[in-house]
């Protein structure tokens, strides 16, 4: 994963409970690194191990952990220099999860360590879709609940995000009903 998304944690963190809480994170993950580098590749173990020591710090669980996590990596890349990209990738929310391949393609040209997910909306209606969401990393599906309902705030849309399938129930991929209302 590149650092920009355990960089994204560590602001979420140190915004939302300070640095000592982060630090204590950091220690309880055993990860010693002292600045994550954005554009440096990391093992995703230690994302994973990151949000496991902060579900244990915090006393929330990792899938709260991952959602708030969704939550704010939308507002968080639009802030840090994506936001033009993201403009760039729909003017709502169905139009934007229908471009985020397209997105990733786009990142991935100048840096090609990115490996991301692929998502495909299926039975596109008014104010419903179908979000598949297929990985090679296991684990973080509860961030995609997050990064719909962070979504919704981008795009001033209410959004209701239930998960339809799932990969740890034998299905081939993660599957959401996501209904949206314009505000
Ligand atoms: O892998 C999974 O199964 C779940 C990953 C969920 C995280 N994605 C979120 C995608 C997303 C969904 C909804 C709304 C917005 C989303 O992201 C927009 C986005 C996507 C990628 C980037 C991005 C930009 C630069 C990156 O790397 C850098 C950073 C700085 C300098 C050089 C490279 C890495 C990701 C920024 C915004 C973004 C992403 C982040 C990192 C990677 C990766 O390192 O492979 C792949 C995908």
């Amino acid at each position: 994963m590149y650092g920009l998304v355990n960089k994204a944690i560590q602001d979420m963190v140190c915004s939302r409970f300070g640095e000592e809480i982060w630090k204590d994170i950091k220690q309880k993950a055993e990860v010693n690194v002292d600045v994550f580098l954005s554009m440096e590749g990391y093992p995703d173990n230690i994302t994973h191990r990151l949000v496991k020591a902060a579900s244990v710090v915090l006393g929330l669980s990792s899938t709260e952990i991952m959602q708030a996590f969704g939550e704010f990596w939308v507002q968080y890349t639009a802030q840090e220099g994506y936001g033009e990209m993201m403009d760039m990738s729909g003017d709502t929310l169905p139009e934007f999860l229908e471009n985020l391949d397209n997105l990733h393609a786009r990142v991935g040209v100048s840096f090609p360590k990115l490996k991301p997910p692929s998502f495909e909306c299926t039975d596109m209606e008014d104010n419903s879709l179908n979000l598949h969401y297929r990985s090679s990393r296991e684990g973080l599906t509860p961030m995609i609940l997050g990064l719909v309902k962070g979504l919704g705030t981008r795009f001033d849309t209410e959004v209701h995000v239930t998960q339809t399938q799932s990969r740890d129930e034998g299905a081939e991929h993660d599957e959401f009903l996501v209904l949206y209302k314009p505000n």
